[in-house]
């Protein structure tokens, strides 16, 4: 099987959590071990998140006497796809010996006139309380909006419409090498009218690109690993409840929240539409079982589609 893992910014480094690079470098160690697992059996595309990374970046930089202007958020996302992408690379490779693992520094295409780029809804960054995500918002410039009890700085996200590099993720995979691409969803950047690239000022949705790329890959199956294990109906409240095997059209008739879970109970669901196979949302250490159907929340085309555990 051919198989695409997005794995999530937050799950790599916790609401909370101070952003040192060791206990990030411990969390995807904890993320290798899991998709080694996956890649002694299938061919591995794996991509990740970027959110409180390029948060973290982009305050250091607005902090940097010595710049006239900050680094632009698209500079930015490079840099966490080389900060993460390095972790990635150590941990894939100690944890698959004689294994071939890279790591390529990737370009989303988005549109220049996508709405989304005037209304900001990624949570970038770390967690605040109110007032002081307030205060933050005053000084600097931005928008910030509540992320469950917390706030959070927020940036625009335009829809991913193809990674520029496809043709050459495809060409690797084939050959068996595991390859980790376009994190933080790929750099966005537009087509000018002479057909040249450019950076913008955006952050774009991991798992939305996750499931074009495992779409124009042909992948088997796209899993989305997070830090909850399974997506869960009346989220947050006494009535809260795990979803396990579900289908496109039971998820569309439910509300997920646009910062977190919403993107990614989209991207699963255009992948099944899409292809007719299965996605699956669930805990960055169960990688192997969600594949097997015995974690995760499934989804896949019908109630009746066979798991590979019941096949
Ligand atoms: N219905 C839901 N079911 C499960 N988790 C949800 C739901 N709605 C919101 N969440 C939140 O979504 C979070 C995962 O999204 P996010 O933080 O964006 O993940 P990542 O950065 O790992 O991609 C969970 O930690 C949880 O707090
Ligand atoms: N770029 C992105 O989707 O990052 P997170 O997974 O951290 O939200």
């Amino acid at each position: 099987m051919r198989v695409l893992v997005a794995l999530g910014g937050n799950a790599l480094l916790r609401r909370g959590q101070k952003p040192d690079a060791d206990l990030q470098q411990d969390n995807v160690r904890v993320a290798a071990t899991s998709l080694a697992e996956l890649a002694r059996e299938h061919e591995l595309v794996i991509t990740h998140g970027n959110g409180p990374q390029v948060g973290v970046l982009a305050l250091e930089s607005a902090d940097d006497p010595n710049l006239t202007r900050p680094y632009p958020l698209d500079t930015l996302g490079a840099q966490t796809q080389g900060m993460i992408g390095y972790w990635m690379l150590q941990a894939l490779q100690n944890a698959l010996p004689g294994r071939q693992v890279i790591c390529m520094i990737n370009q989303t295409l988005v549109s220049a006139v996508d709405p989304a780029l005037a209304d900001p809804t990624k949570f970038v960054g770390q967690v605040y309380d109110r007032a002081e995500g307030e205060r933050l918002a005053e000084e600097n410039g931005w928008t910030v909006k509540p992320d469950g009890p917390y706030w959070r700085r927020v940036v625009p996200s335009p829809a991913p419409q193809r990674v520029v590099e496809t043709r050459l993720i495809r060409n690797l995979v084939r050959d068996g090498i595991v390859v980790v691409c376009a994190g933080g969803g790929g750099v966005p950047v537009i087509r000018d009218d002479k057909g040249r690239l450019r950076g913008i000022e955006a952050v774009v949705d991991k798992d939305l690109t996750g499931s074009i790329l495992a779409e124009t890959l042909e992948c088997d199956a796209f899993l989305i690993l997070t830090d909850v294990p399974r997506v869960m109906r009346n989220f947050g409240t006494p009535e809260q409840q795990e979803i396990g095997h579900t289908t496109p059209h039971e998820l569309r008739e439910l509300d997920f929240p646009a910062g977190s879970m919403g993107p990614k109970v989209e991207a699963a669901c255009r992948f099944v539409e899409t292809t007719g196979d299965m996605a699956a949302i669930g805990r960055l250490d169960q990688a192997s079982d969600i594949l097997q159907g015995t974690a995760g929340t499934i989804v896949t085309p019908n109630a009746t589609w066979p798991l590979a555990s019941t096949l």
